[in-house]
């Protein structure tokens, strides 16, 4: 991989949440690079510590020993972020949600708002495009998340178990979407998973135990 086309690189990076006898390791020395067009797939069971990762890997959360380096290349629209929870505005509508990086990154505001209908048409959330965030349910919501990311085209999308809250078919069509626009537009796209279905969509895969993100496997 040239060295443009690195976007992230961990070097031993480990987070410890607590002091003393309270602490925990939530990561242990990670060692990790995701380049332009990476599909990675985090998988390990609760708790151990995928999101973690996914929250050094996005400068969330700083490495307490190690390093994580961002390429300088990557502006802070460059990065969408797909969290677990809740994450939308509830004053905004889901269309208004979808186009808010645009509109914060000062596209026109009819650009903004076809690329959020687009995106939302992807994930089968058009219709829902006039509602508040309280008036859908927690898997639509899921959903206008993706739909959001779609919307900014960023070239590196982290996904936090972007499938977890939704049904087999549904999890299906917006992972579809993520790797659809992933493809389109180069990105590269993690995500963490509980899932062997949706590991097994991806070229790698990563498990991680107790914190310790175990060596690769590489899928041919
Ligand atoms: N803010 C925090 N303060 C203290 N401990 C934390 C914090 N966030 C996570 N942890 C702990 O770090 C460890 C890893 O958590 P993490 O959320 O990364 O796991 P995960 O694999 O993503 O789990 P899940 O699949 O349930 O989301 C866990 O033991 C968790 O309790």
């Amino acid at each position: 991989m040239s060295p443009d086309e690195v976007l992230v690189t961990c070097a031993d990076a480990a987070l410890t949440f607590g002091r003393g006898t309270q602490a925990v390791v939530a990561v242990h020395g990670a060692n990790l690079e995701i380049g332009s067009g990476d599909r990675l797939a985090v998988v390990g069971p609760s708790g151990s510590g995928k999101s973690s990762l996914l929250h050094l890997l996005a400068g969330l959360e700083q490495a307490t020993s190690g390093t994580v380096r961002r390429a300088a290349f990557l502006g802070p629209y460059d990065i969408g972020l797909v969290f677990q929870g809740d994450s939308l505005i509830p004053a905004l509508n889901v269309v208004e949600n979808t186009a808010l990086p645009l509109v914060l990154a000062d596209r026109p505001e009819s650009e903004a708002q076809q690329a959020a209908l687009a995106a939302l048409t992807l994930v089968d959330a058009a219709d829902l495009a006039d509602r508040l965030p309280e008036e859908i349910s927690g898997g639509q919501a899921q959903r206008v998340a993706v739909a959001r990311v779609l919307a900014q085209s960023p070239r590196l999308i982290l996904a936090d178990e972007p499938t977890g809250r939704l049904d087999h078919t549904t999890g299906g069509r917006v992972l579809d979407a993520l790797l659809t626009a992933a493809d389109h537009t180069g990105a590269a796209l993690v995500v963490t998973t509980h899932d062997p279905a949706v590991a097994a969509r991806f070229t790698t895969r990563r498990a991680m135990r107790d914190g310790r993100l175990l060596a690769p496997e590489e899928v041919p």
